[in-house]
């Protein structure tokens, strides 16, 4: 059986998502579970990109033990001088450099003869090389490149010391077989291509970016370029999930394994889509919330008496799990633990005692709590910066002939009680309203996102605003049983969010 890499991109392309923005606390917790789920390669940012993502590798190199960790360049020395200086922390530290190689890239784009993009690739590799052995080299755009000219750029960059290379399809324009032609091609026609690594990097504009990724290991590619829920750049990359459970499932066909802790899947998706806001669409193979659920009365006869007649995978293999205990507004601390170490949280001390509380809050109003009402509830607990500002009561009075009023009380830095009412606008428009109003921040709802975590009436919701503040935009997330509370704890969530990243505003209202 042979072993395919996966390189996880989620933090670098992944974050290239219209609309996602992570901060460094969050790509660092993405980054220790990327380490969990035991991904050989980390793409942790793009060094050069700004002060925030530069410092987000350095911590992430600094931090997490296990996999490469790896940060993007363009083929010049002064993105190449800073992804060191973030990557040079980390024990097993790979620089990464690109440039384009298509006809269309190099004349528009670069504004370069063939030639000068074979010179510049050799020297970035060259000099990156100056500062560590690990080296990746990627042609950008190479599916619509000439393959002549590849194959000569890749044995270049290979005699100039580049220990993979990577093969991208950077606008998602190949088709299966195609792309495990090229990769053939490059195979043999490459006389030094055993000395190195062979990626690919796929994208899904024509959604078979997957598809397109698995021709490739077919055809010889060794390392899989892809995010968690198969997020970035576009319509996304390929998706990591996918890969890894069509190796695992098709094992008979593709005799090829990843190293991927699978139980860790469910649970690093969740996470991935919690911080970076992008829900997972319901019908999303592996980690969409119907891939394991059975509607029509003929499949659930069929799983009931025997489950593999409608299900080629187990959910419990990637972290999917059937409630053992039952838990209810009797059960108790201890019961409660057990259940989320099961489900893979840990918490302690304050955070247990809080989370323990809503749990009970929540058995009041919802006869049957099930792991995934669980984990949004941990999930609420545990991705929270500090608050600034504390939601103590809501209340809005609504209907079809009444004007919404809200009245809102927060608590600022554990200490003084604000409250404030507004009256005007949709019933969730007069809560933002209100919670402008005993801010002050001029912030802009850039969108509202709700949706039912779990199922029946009963269900928890789930709100994602996203709030533009200045140039940056923030992510809220507010989980209840009841959507109005839900939507302004999100908005409180962002507002937060805008106060930790800015934190003069509020020291300013500290000292007023
Ligand atoms: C396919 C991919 O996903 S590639 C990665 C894409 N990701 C990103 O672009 C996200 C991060 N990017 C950024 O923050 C910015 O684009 C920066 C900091 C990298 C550069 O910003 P700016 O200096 O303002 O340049 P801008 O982005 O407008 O243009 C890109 C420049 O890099 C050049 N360039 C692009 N790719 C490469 C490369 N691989 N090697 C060398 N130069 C390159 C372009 O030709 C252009 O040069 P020009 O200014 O001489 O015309
Ligand atoms: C830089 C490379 C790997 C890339 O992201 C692409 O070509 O899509």
């Amino acid at each position: 059986m042979g072993k395919v890499k996966i390189f996880d991109t989620t933090l670098r392309d992944g974050e290239q998502s219209p609309g996602v923005s992570l901060n460094i606390e969050e790509k660092l917790e993405i980054a220790h579970q990327l380490a969990k789920l035991n991904v050989d390669v980390i793409e942790a940012g793009f060094p050069i990109a700004s002060d925030g993502d530069f410092a987000a590798v350095r911590a992430i190199a600094k931090e997490v033990e296990g996999p490469v960790i790896t940060g993007l360049a363009r083929a010049t020395k002064r993105d190449i001088d800073r992804a060191w200086e973030a990557l040079k922390f980390s024990d097993k530290p790979r620089i990464h450099t690109f440039i384009a190689t298509s006809d269309i890239h190099m004349e528009y784009k670069l504004k370069k003869t063939p030639e000068e993009v074979l010179e510049s690739a050799v020297e970035a590799v060259e000099y990156a090389k100056g500062y560590v052995k690990d080296i990746e080299f990627s042609a950008e755009d190479a599916f619509r490149s000439d393959k002549d000219f590849l194959c000569k750029l890749f044995t270049a960059v290979i005699e100039a010391g580049a220990t993979v290379i990577n093969i991208p399809d950077t606008v998602g324009y190949a088709t299966p077989q195609e792309f495990g032609k090229l990769i053939k091609y490059i195979r043999e026609n490459v006389s030094n291509i055993n000395e190195v690594t062979i990626s690919v990097h796929c994208h899904n504009d024509l959604g078979m970016a997957v598809a397109n990724s698995l021709a490739a290991v077919e055809n010889g590619a060794e390392q899989v370029e892809c995010a968690v829920n198969g997020i970035g750049e576009r319509a996304g990359n390929t998706a990591l999930e996918e890969v890894v459970m069509a190796l695992n499932t098709r094992q008979d066909y593709y005799d090829e394994l990843s190293d991927i802790t699978l139980k860790e899947i469910y649970k690093t998706s969740k996470l991935v889509s919690s911080l970076t806001g992008m829900s997972v669409q319901p019908n999303k193979a592996i980690v969409g919330k119907n891939a394991f659920a059975h509607e029509a009365g003929i499949h659930q006869d069929g799983v009931i008496k025997e489950r593999t007649t409608y299900e080629i995978m187990d959910a419990q293999i990637i972290g999917l799990s059937e409630n053992k205990i039952v838990l209810g507004k009797h059960s108790g601390r201890h019961a409660f633990k057990e259940r989320l170490t099961e489900l893979g949280y840990k918490l302690e001390g304050e955070n247990l005692n809080r989370t323990f509380k809503r749990f009970k809050e929540l058995a009041d109003k919802k006869k049957k709590i099930t792991d995934r009402d669980l984990e949004a509830l941990v999930e609420d607990e545990i991705h929270t910066i500090p608050q600034a500002y504390e939601l103590i009561a809501i209340q809005v009075t609504n209907g079809n002939q009444v004007f919404p009023t809200a009245t809102v009380r927060v608590k600022l830095n554990d200490d003084v009680i604000t409250e404030s009412a507004y009256c005007e606008g949709g019933p969730i428009d007069v809560i933002y309203r209100t919670i402008d109003r005993i801010t002050g921040l001029d912030c802009n709802l850039e969108s509202y996102a709700i949706d039912a975590i779990t199922s029946g009436k009963d269900a928890l919701g789930e709100v994602i605003v996203k709030l533009k503040y200045k140039d940056d935009l923030f992510i809220g997330r507010g989980v209840s049983i009841d959507v109005i509370e839900a939507s302004a704890k999100a908005y409180m969530n962002a507002v937060n969010k805008i106060l930790y990243e800015n934190k003069e505003l509020i020291e300013s209202k500290g000292d007023a």
